[in-house]
């Protein structure tokens, strides 16, 4: 279940612009033009973790979103957190 640093590694050089944090984590920050834009994506970001039953913490900080995410079944990084952080990454745009 839990990825190990090289997996993880390979993992982030897969996901364009996200970054181990603490550890256990996975975050990345996502910028936008209007405060509706970024609070569309998050509509978004939900949907597609829905699908995947895989939920991100999410901060909405005006125009800028922050995800981050962990397998907290799994204590730590696995695939699933890999495969919501390109789902995201999908259903991103700045506008
Ligand atoms: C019961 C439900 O399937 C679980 O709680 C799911 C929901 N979403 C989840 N999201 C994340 N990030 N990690 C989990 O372990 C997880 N588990």
């Amino acid at each position: 279940m839990r990825l190990t640093d090289v997996e993880i590694d390979e993992s982030l050089s897969a996901n364009e612009g996200w970054k181990r944090e603490d550890g256990k984590w996975i975050a990345k920050k996502y910028r936008f033009a209007a405060f509706m834009d970024a609070i569309a994506f998050v509509d978004r970001v939900a949907i597609a973790s829905e699908l995947l039953n895989h939920h991100p913490f999410i901060a909405i900080d005006y125009k800028i979103v922050t995800l981050r995410l962990t397998t907290w079944r799994g204590g730590g990084l696995t695939a699933l957190d890999f495969q919501a952080a390109e789902a995201f990454n999908n259903v991103y745009t700045s506008e």
